[in-house]
């Protein structure tokens, strides 16, 4: 544990305002002090990104919805269908199903559909309704939905209810030309359903056209983004499968603090950290992997180093222009975890100085600084400083401080992790606004031990083979 005692880390920010920050941002509207702190890091979820899509029926909206859901094929993506949560017919309305207005606004349990998706926001599995379009009832089994990274909501009348587009954190709206609407309608109920053209006419201008022009187009105002064409206009759906990745790459953190770099996911990466988070994994694996991991975490805090443009001449005689390496660096490791980064640093930045800095976190104050060997000219310097966890953030202060009085400029430090906790990040980013943390994932919190959670246990114990010491 760093901090003496448990008033001590609450005092600190970081404590203090974990749980109000993260769960405000998640539009909660929960206060700091509605929380307990360390219970609030485990209960943490990442919040949803939800995209509703709207347009009128036969629009394209399916093909926008599945083109979007194959283009995420990195995140997990639930789609809920307003159809589904359609109220069942009476005995009555059965009898006369031809003239029941299902595309009212009525027609839709609108308050079923908002607790399932509160629960989902909430992180929490759902059934939906699953409803018979030829029966027009529920029919059981519900379909079980688990929380995901994305849920797309889509539906003719989804923005109708304001309290449904509260939700969503991206409104499309698909508009797509009338005539092609119908088109497309006359086909599908002729040729799919075997209906006859005049029932189908018949239903088009006695509900589905009055309908769009009363409810579902008065609703394209509430658009982020309207999409003529539907699903054949792939420059739209590249446009916003694009943004929809960049909001899901940043962390909330992110948000709050610009200084702070999480490095963008990829299965390899989530690979690398299920092996290293797992407990049975052998020391040789953890270090392999970790080492991968290290890597690109210095690779990408290097790109942070400022640069001079540098023209060179290639082989073919062409000029290409380029970029300078920055020369004025150096790495500074915190005892002993740290060091495990050394490695990459060297192996990125040939003949880096490197120093170090030892920190006691049971010290009389939680962080005693025992030990330090800098290079004499390093507040010239830009420094990396490595250590591969941040957890309350006490022995990063520590080190941070340390290089500050030795002159170091706040804005030439980059603070290297492999993870961190959010207690640490609020900890450094508002002490000291102007240093960079990279880091490659952010994790749930700390436990009442402030250790991290999920964490990977002891770092230096698992790396430097000395947890069966
Ligand atoms: O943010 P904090 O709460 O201060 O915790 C982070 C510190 O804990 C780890 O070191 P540890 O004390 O486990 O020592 P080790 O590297 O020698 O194993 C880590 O390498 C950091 O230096
Ligand atoms: O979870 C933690 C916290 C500090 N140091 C570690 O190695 N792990």
């Amino acid at each position: 544990m760093n901090p003496k005692s448990v008033e001590d880390f609450l005092e600190s920010s970081a404590g203090a305002h974990f749980s109000g920050l993260l769960l405000d941002e998640s539009g909660l509207g929960k206060s700091e002090l509605d929380q307990p702190t360390t219970s609030n890091a485990e209960s943490f979820h990442r919040q949803p990104f939800i995209i509703g899509v709207a347009g009128g029926a036969s629009s394209g909206k399916t093909s926008v919805c599945n083109m979007i859901i194959e283009q995420l094929h990195d995140q997990r993506v639930v789609l809920v269908n307003q159809d589904s949560f359609y109220y069942d017919l009476t005995v009555e309305e059965l009898t006369r199903v031809q003239d029941y207005n299902f595309d009212h606004p009525d027609a839709f349990d609108t308050e079923k559909l908002l607790t399932c998706m509160e629960n989902l926001k909430l992180g929490e599995a759902v059934d939906i309704p699953n409803y018979d379009l030829k029966t027009y009832k529920k029919i059981l089994p519900a379909r079980k939905v688990n929380p995901s990274h994305v849920i797309i909501l889509e539906g003719i009348l989804i923005f109708h209810d304001p309290r449904v587009r509260e939700l969503m954190n991206m409104k499309i709206f698909v508009d797509t030309d009338a005539d092609v609407r119908l088109a497309r309608r006359i086909r599908l109920d002729t040729a799919e359903k075997g209906r006859d053209i005049g029932t189908v006419l018949d239903q088009y201008s006695k509900f589905v056209k009055p309908a769009f022009d009363d409810f579902i187009l008065p609703t394209k105002k509430y658009a982020d983004i309207i999409i003529p064409r539907g699903g054949d206009n792939h420059v739209a759906i590249d446009l916003i499968v694009q943004h929809i990745h960049t909001k899901l790459g940043q962390h909330d953190l992110c948000k709050i603090y610009s200084n702070l770099y999480v490095i963008q996911t990829t299965f390899q990466i989530r690979g690398m950290h299920t092996i290293i988070r797992d407990a049975e994994t052998t020391t040789h694996d953890f270090i392999f992997y970790a080492d991968r991991l290290i890597r690109l975490v210095v690779e990408h805090g290097l790109g942070h180093l400022p640069f001079k443009e540098k023209q060179v001449t290639t082989p073919t005689g062409s000029v290409y222009i380029g970029v300078d390496f920055c020369k004025r660096l150096c790495g500074i490791s915190v005892i002993r975890s740290g060091e495990s980064m050394e490695n990459a640093l060297r192996a990125c930045c040939k003949g880096i100085k490197i120093g170090k800095i030892l920190i006691h976190r049971e010290g009389d104050n939680g962080q005693q600084l025992i030990y330090q060997n800098l290079p004499k000219d390093i507040s010239d310097r830009h420094v990396l400083l490595l250590d591969p966890i941040l957890g309350t953030g006490n022995s990063a202060v520590q080190a941070i401080n340390l290089l500050l009085q030795k002159g170091v400029q706040e804005s030439n430090i980059i603070f290297l992790n492999l993870i961190s906790a959010p207690q640490g990040v609020h900890t450094v980013c508002k002490k000291f606004p102007r240093i960079k943390i990279v880091t490659s994932e952010i994790e749930f919190g700390l436990n009442e031990d402030f250790r991290v959670i999920p964490g990977m246990g002891e770092f230096g114990d698992r790396y430097f083979g000395t947890d069966d010491c």
